[in-house]
């Protein structure tokens, strides 16, 4: 029998149903699920019984007694590193009673050669430094996570149960591999016991709903304190990939988190502040974060000559001090031939960053190998973004 039949009966025996939808290895995707019939939008397609996802509660005993308990704040022991813990020390994952969700989840080759965090670090701090923005940040911030999750299993679980860190199976690159599986698949799920945690603790593994790659555009993800449900979005054809939404994520998000860049995304976007910050004298910045105005400049397909914060920030290039104090105040734009001095220093900001684009291209092509693709793929999309952008603003066709 398949893996993927065996996880589907397995399903069935935890009281998981699955209805209408199958698993199916897709192209670039790892394994995705698709409609194994016609489907009708609102139709059940998979019911997990509370019981049956893996939360904060089923983590063995002996690992939460091991370690300070979950608390508000983010204080405590993240239930990122609880869930990621338990699959770490599970000692017979082939054959106890997840084997057949072990046995269909991605591989450790699959996950170390997709995320970012994984990267070897003879090439870490190389890629690290040619990633966008957004992602370069984002990734210091979960790599400080996983480094404080890990100094919790190195110092206090693996010696309170009497193993040593780094010996045979208990490295951190397996601890790595559990932490990143954990981070790829969880759902945000809200209990009793978690409902007094911040957000990023309120995590469950859902076995089978986790096989439903992103769109931007997806089924509906419901739950309540019983069970969790998805449901078709819309009509699907026999054979369509099924999906759900991780959330309106940009693609540096995506990258980052899940180890993949889509082709398409509307709710991307790329945050342009480096160049944007170079334009503005000392005093300005003081200003703008006075105002609450500093950073997160953005643009996007739909706004190409940058969102409301940008077009903020680069009219004080085109008006004196006072009328830039009294347009803000006034929640005003300053007219049409403000707003084209605007366009005109956009434009000028955006060439300096598509020189970025081109100079991270040029460097990624010379990194060669496989680890900087999806990297350079980003900036391709980038460089295309900025390039659009410039001839939209430059054509005056906003
Ligand atoms: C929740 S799992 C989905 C199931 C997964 N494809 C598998 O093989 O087990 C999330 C992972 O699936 C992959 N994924 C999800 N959506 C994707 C997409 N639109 N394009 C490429 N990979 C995707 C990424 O590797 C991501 O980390």
């Amino acid at each position: 029998m398949e893996a993927y039949d065996k996880l589907i009966r397995w399903a069935g025996d935890q009281g998981i149903e699955v209805r209408g939808i199958e698993p199916r290895r897709i192209p670039g995707r790892g394994i995705g699920i698709v409609a194994s019939k016609n489907l009708k939008a609102n139709e059940r397609l998979i019911h997990v019984p509370t019981a049956s996802l893996r939360t904060l509660t089923t983590v063995r005993r002996e690992i939460r007694d091991a370690l300070p308990s979950p608390a508000p704040n983010n204080k405590g022991t993240p239930v990122h590193a609880l869930l990621a813990a338990e699959l770490f020390l599970e000692t017979r994952p082939l054959t106890n009673k997840y084997a057949p969700w072990h046995a269909v989840v991605p591989t450790r080759e699959d996950i170390f050669s997709s995320l970012p965090l994984a990267w070897p670090s003879s090439d870490y701090e190389k890629l690290h430094s040619l990633l966008p923005l957004k992602a370069r940040v984002h990734l210091t911030k979960q790599k400080v996570k996983f480094e404080k999750d890990w100094q919790l299993i190195h110092d206090a679980l693996l010696p309170a149960l009497g193993l040593t860190p780094g010996k045979g199976k208990y490295t951190k690159r397996e601890f790595l591999y559990a932490w990143l599986l954990v981070n790829t698949r969880t759902f945000y799920h809200e209990t009793s016991k978690t409902e007094r945690l911040s957000k990023d603790d309120k995590m469950a593994l859902q076995p089978v709903a986790d096989l439903l790659n992103h769109s931007d555009e997806g089924c509906e993800v419901a739950f309540d304190p019983a069970s969790f449900t998805i449901s078709a979005n819309r009509d699907y054809r026999q054979g369509e990939e099924v999906y759900i939404c991780y959330g309106p994520h940009s693609s540096d998000f995506l990258m980052v988190e899940y180890g993949f860049c889509p082709d398409e995304n509307s709710h991307d976007e790329v945050c342009i502040d480096e160049v944007v910050l170079e334009e503005l004298t000392k005093a300005q910045r003081q200003r703008l974060e006075e105002k609450d105005y500093l950073g997160e400049y953005m643009i996007d397909e739909r706004n190409p000559g940058g969102c409301y914060k940008t077009r903020v920030a680069l009219m004080m290039k085109c008006v004196r001090m006072q009328e830039w104090e009294r347009l803000v105040n006034n929640g005003e734009d300053g007219g049409e031939e403000v707003q084209k001095m605007v366009d005109a220093v956009m434009v000028r900001v955006l060439k300096k960053y598509l020189r970025r684009c081109k100079e991270a291209i040029g460097e990624l092509e010379d990194f060669g190998g496989t680890t900087g693709e999806m990297v350079l793929r980003r900036w391709r999309q980038i460089e295309r973004l900025v390039e659009r952008s410039i001839e939209e603003l430059g054509a005056g066709n906003r």
